[in-house]
């Protein structure tokens, strides 16, 4: 041990004083109180979780924990909870929480096996925790078309996958794959995304190469600019990616989420470098059915009509007609025959209500197909 300071050795050495100090009264008796409550809090979430489990035995006899899930009903008791809520916790924080409860209560009876676009440590991957609570087991899968063939197949109970982000706009190859697979939507979860540079070094004069998801770069393109005009942008199929190859060498940093750091053994160089503060990226939940209103839902539909004088028009009136808020409308080439367009929709309502019943009735008679890809409750902060 150097000898030149002596003061500081002594004080990285000896615990610190505020730990050793035995409590005041007053916060002896503070704890006190936490204690107390903490033991209400347990004993109400085990009998909440014992009457989960009765609800889930009234439900039958059910093949699988696919079957006990129920969206809107966690939907509804997560809008009591905002409803409910007075502060100090905000919203999020308390719905984090009954989450969590809800999630624990439906893996008694086994947990959900959720596909994602992976590997560890991706945004993707956030968004199934936000969604579904961490009592799941999480599938960890290596594209797009995988995520939809696990779903399809039943391989997994649901999946989570972007495609819209506030910044860059609508992912088309998730869109996409609407046109050829049958899966439908069961829900969307909506998460604020923020961009770290990882490296191993942790050093922002050594980096030489970036590596990141195109999106990620469209994400953090003014920073870039701005911190590191030179460097290599390279784009690789995920941020996970990219981090595990950034941590080979010093001269490499990773666009990406910061829990990549932790997974990767990286150090966090600089972030949040998102150009905007308000970034937010919207996923959707894959399942194969489609549930009940929860009282507050969206319908994604997918409509393919020709091209014809009026088209767009004949589309949006049956909605507007009955009342109904279109949220957006993207049209791509429909892939099924020449000049056939297919327009992706999200109007607020559930499928099974009477004025969407009849907006889609109407439609029906315009358009070559109409297919309701899912109805299911709007993203819950
Ligand atoms: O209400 C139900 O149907 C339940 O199974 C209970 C419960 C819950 O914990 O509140 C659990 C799982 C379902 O996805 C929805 C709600």
């Amino acid at each position: 041990m150097s000898t030149d300071h002596p003061r500081q050795a002594a004080a990285a050495d000896e615990p610190r004083n505020t730990a050793a100090t035995p409590a005041s009264p007053e916060l002896q008796a503070l704890r006190e109180r936490i204690d107390g409550i903490d033991r209400e809090i347990q004993a109400l979430i085990t009998e909440r979780a014992q009457f989960a489990g009765q609800v889930g035995r009234a439900k039958g006899e059910l093949a699988a924990a696919i079957d006990y899930y129920r969206p809107e009903r966690e939907a509804q008791v997560l809008r009591r909870v905002v409803d409910r809520n007075e502060g100090p916790l905000d919203d999020g924080a308390l719905v984090r929480l009954f989450r969590e409860i809800m999630s624990a209560c439906l893996a008694q009876q086994e947990p959900l096996k959720i596909g994602f676009l992976g590997p560890e440590g991706t945004h993707s991957q956030q968004a199934v925790y936000k969604h579904f609570g961490h009592s799941i087991h999480g599938l960890p899968l290596v594209s797009l078309e995988e995520v939809f063939g696990e779903v399809e197949s039943g391989a997994a109970d649901f999946g989570v996958v972007p495609v819209e982000n506030s910044t860059q706009g609508t992912i088309q190859s998730t869109l996409d794959m609407f046109l050829t697979s049958r899966v439908r939507i069961c829900g969307e979860v909506e998460m604020r995304v923020h961009q770290h540079l990882l490296s191993r070094g942790g050093r922002i004069e050594d980096i030489e190469r970036v590596y990141s998801h195109p999106q990620s770069f469209a994400q953090c393109k003014a920073w870039l600019r701005q911190y590191l005009p030179d460097a290599e942008k390279i784009p690789v199929a995920s941020n996970a990616e990219a981090a595990r190859r950034a941590r080979n060498a010093d001269d490499a940093a990773a666009i990406a989420g910061i829990s990549a750091a932790t997974v990767y053994g990286l150090k966090n160089v600089a972030g949040p470098i998102e150009d905007r503060p308000d970034n937010t990226t919207r996923f959707l939940v894959l399942g194969r059915e489609l549930f009940p209103p929860s009282g507050n839902d969206r319908t994604s539909l997918l409509v393919f009509i020709k091209d014809q004088p009026g088209a767009l028009h004949h589309v949006l009136a049956p909605f507007a007609r009955h009342g109904l808020s279109m949220n957006r409308i993207e049209s791509r080439p429909g892939h099924t025959g020449r000049w056939q367009y297919a327009f992706f929709i999200d109007v607020g309502g559930h499928a099974n209500e009477d004025a969407m019943r009849r907006a889609l009735d109407e439609l029906a008679e315009f358009a070559q197909e109409v297919r309701v890809l899912g109805s299911y409750p709007v993203a819950i902060v």
